[in-house]
């Protein structure tokens, strides 16, 4: 029988939402974290209740949209944590932008957050990966709304197509190195970001919150929100074993967002 290793993984956006329960998910599957977010105080807290419960994270400050930011991350946790063999590129920016008040401020800061942190987290693992003399699997943030068009989120969706895109060339440029990458795409998840979403999207119509999200809502397969732990469960499929010949693919979460 196979031993089970203590695996390292690292998580971008840890602090909240979605990137909150997979820090969770993986400790329980046996990982140890390093929950990296922007905001050091939700990282913490989010470490703080792993480590109470058995598991063993540090939180880490990071910049996703700063290159040396996030490779000073990742060596923080290589130092710490003494290994790593998952990055989670999950941070992100999801402003509602209508398509003719698109400003090349908002552009930039969305892409350099989404874009610029995927493409920033693959390469400081890469570097790690090497270093530490093995593979590794990379895991990347893409969304349904990378799949099909979404009301008033031109910006938001276009990194998130592109994200896709990135995760197929990286799959091939890194499978010689044994690093996966593949990608995940929530549908509508109950977190802080999805809710100013549905909130801004009301405002703008005059409407109710409830008017709002159900813009987004109305077509999930399963009439139901998605919850963070939901989607977690499937990162927690492609940071583990099961999932070692699958590569350049990005998981759809709620097909019926896509295909209705
Ligand atoms: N909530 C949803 O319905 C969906 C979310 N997603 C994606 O899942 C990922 C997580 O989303 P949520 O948990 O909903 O977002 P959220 O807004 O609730 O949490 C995002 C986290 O990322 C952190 N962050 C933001 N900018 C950062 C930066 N520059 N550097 C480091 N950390 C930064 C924030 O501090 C926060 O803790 C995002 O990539 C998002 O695009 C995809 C599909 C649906
Ligand atoms: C936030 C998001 O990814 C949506 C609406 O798909």
């Amino acid at each position: 029988m196979e031993q089970k290793q203590i695996k390292v993984a690292i998580v971008t956006g840890g602090g909240q939402g979605i990137g909150e329960a997979i820090c969770k998910r993986l400790s329980q599957d046996g990982f140890k974290i390093a929950v990296a977010d922007f905001n050091l105080d939700t990282a913490t807290s989010v470490a703080n209740t792993i480590n109470d419960n058995g598991g063993q994270a540090i939180p880490v400050q990071v910049d996703v949209a700063d290159r040396e930011s996030v490779f000073a991350a990742v060596e923080k946790t290589v130092e710490s944590l003494g290994d790593l063999h998952v990055i989670v590129n999950n941070a992100g920016l999801g402003p509602q932008t209508p398509i003719e008040e698109i400003t090349y401020e908002q552009y930039r800061k969305v892409y350099d957050v989404n874009v610029g942190g995927t493409y920033w987290g693959i390469q400081a693992a890469v570097k790690a990966f090497k270093e530490l003399g093995h593979g590794g699997k990379i895991i990347n943030a893409s969304s349904q709304a990378g799949q099909v068009g979404n009301p008033g989120l031109a910006v938001y969706g276009g990194t998130k197509f592109a994200i896709r895109g990135i995760t197929q060339t990286a799959a091939k440029d890194l499978a010689p190195l044994g690093i996966t990458v593949n990608a995940y795409c929530p549908g509508i998840v109950k977190t802080p970001m999805m809710m100013g979403i549905a909130q801004q999207t009301a405002d703008e119509a005059g409407k109710p919150f409830e008017w709002g999200m159900e813009q987004f809502a109305k077509d999930i397969t399963l009439k139901r929100l998605s919850e963070p732990e939901d989607v977690a469960a499937c990162v927690s499929y492609l940071a583990g074993p099961d999932s070692n010949y699958m590569t350049g693919q990005a998981l759809i979460i709620d097909g019926g967002m896509v295909f209705n």
